[in-house]
């Protein structure tokens, strides 16, 4: 039987607390007086006020011991979306999730609040203002999407407010920030392969990047306002910056404050598109014989050559969500964080 946790605890657990978004979290639940019980298969720093709990979160047991006297968990731990191994997804992501519920129940947590994606949305075609109503994707471009989109109806559905379990989804957008392992180093790797001199489509198309610091305000404000009473159980909240810019203008400001040129000629989209499809289609024929991974996946392009932003409106009226770092200022910290990525460094 659940012992309950004091409502109002300062103990919080964060699964997933070693990652990018992950110790961004910790480090600012820490700045505002929370003690964190970090769960997470790998260790990569040590903070006073932090206790660290080894383990995958397919294990029940091992969770138990790190919700130990928590109310309020936050889950952001996942696969890196660029593998394509299906069952490792379907295994941390669906079924994890599913022990991740029940380990919180079985602990007496009281609050659940879930990391999922804006691409739960997504299917490779244009996203204009999306709002939180538009439909999961039918066809989803990965299987990283396909067990975000299992995952978060899982995380909404377990919310019950008799049983006093609330649960709730932030869906960020393309987050960026220093120490991000994804985006800037894999630009970085392009550009110095002489592969970012093409600007995939037009050029115009609107895309979200969100700063992690609003990342991790959106995630804080969602667990405070968690209440049996507030209209936000069980609901998705988009968290982005407020500031959808131009894709190519963004990978462009990024390379050119790391000292690189910005890319300058235009190729057609479905052209690009076919042949990203057509690469993938060899490495998946050949991948008994040889592994190869090509920059310019399919998902990639579509992620490049289509707008994808979204509204944050409903998390402005619902949280009181306003981002707390500009775009400009976050692309300046970013850019700043990495001299080891700088041109000729
Ligand atoms: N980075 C983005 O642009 C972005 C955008 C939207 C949503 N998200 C979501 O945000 C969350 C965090 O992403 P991130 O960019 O910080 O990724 P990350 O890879 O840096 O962090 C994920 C963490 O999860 C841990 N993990 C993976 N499998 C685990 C398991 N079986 N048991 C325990 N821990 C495990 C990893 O060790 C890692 O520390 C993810 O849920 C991701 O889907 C990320
Ligand atoms: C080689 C270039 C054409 C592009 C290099 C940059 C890309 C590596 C990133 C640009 C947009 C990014 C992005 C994600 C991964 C890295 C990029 C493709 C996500 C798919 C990561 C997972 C998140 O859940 C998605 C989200 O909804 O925020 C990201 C979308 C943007």
């Amino acid at each position: 039987m659940a012992t309950r946790v004091r409502p109002g605890s300062k103990r919080c657990a964060v699964i997933g607390g070693s990652g990018f978004l992950g110790r961004h979290l910790v480090e600012k639940l820490l700045d505002r007086g929370y003690s964190v019980s970090l769960f997470d298969i790998r260790q990569s720093y040590e903070l006073p006020g932090v206790t660290f709990h080894q383990g995958d979160l397919c294990d029940k047991q091992a969770l138990l011991s790190a919700l130990k006297d928590v109310s309020l968990v936050f889950h952001c731990a996942s696969p890196a979306p660029s593998s394509d191994d299906r069952l490792l997804f379907e295994r941390v992501n669906i079924q994890g999730t599913q022990t991740v519920i029940q380990a919180c129940l079985d602990a007496g947590v009281q609050k659940l609040v879930l990391t999922s994606s804006a691409s739960v949305v997504f299917e490779g075609t244009d996203v204009k203002n999306g709002k939180e109503d538009l439909p999961y994707a039918k066809k989803p471009i990965d299987y990283y999407t396909q067990t975000k989109i299992e995952q978060e109806k899982l995380v909404l559905e377990a919310c019950n407010k008799p049983k006093g379990f609330l649960t709730v989804a932030i869906r960020p957008h393309g987050i960026f920030g220093p120490r991000d392992p994804q985006l800037v180093p894999t630009l970085v790797d392009a550009a110095r392969r002489g592969k970012m001199k093409f600007i995939i489509g037009d050029g115009t198309n609107l895309v979200d990047f969100t700063y992690v610091e609003n990342v991790v305000h959106g995630h804080i404000l969602a667990a405070e306002h968690l209440r049996a009473d507030s209209p936000i159980c069980g609901k998705p909240y988009h968290i982005t910056n407020d500031e959808p810019i131009r894709f190519w203008d963004f990978m462009s400001e990024v390379l050119v404050g790391l000292g690189y040129a910005a890319p300058r000629f235009h190729l057609p989209y479905t052209l690009v598109y076919g042949l990203a499809l057509l690469l993938w289609l060899l490495t998946w024929i050949l991948h008994p014989f040889m592994s190869f991974k090509p920059t310019f996946t399919p998902m990639r392009v579509a992620l490049a050559g289509t707008y994808h932003y979204y509204s944050c409106e409903r998390a402005k009226e619902h949280l009181g969500y306003k981002p707390v770092v500009s775009l400009k200022e976050g692309i300046a910290r970013t850019v700043a964080s990495y001299p080891h990525l700088r041109r000729g460094a």
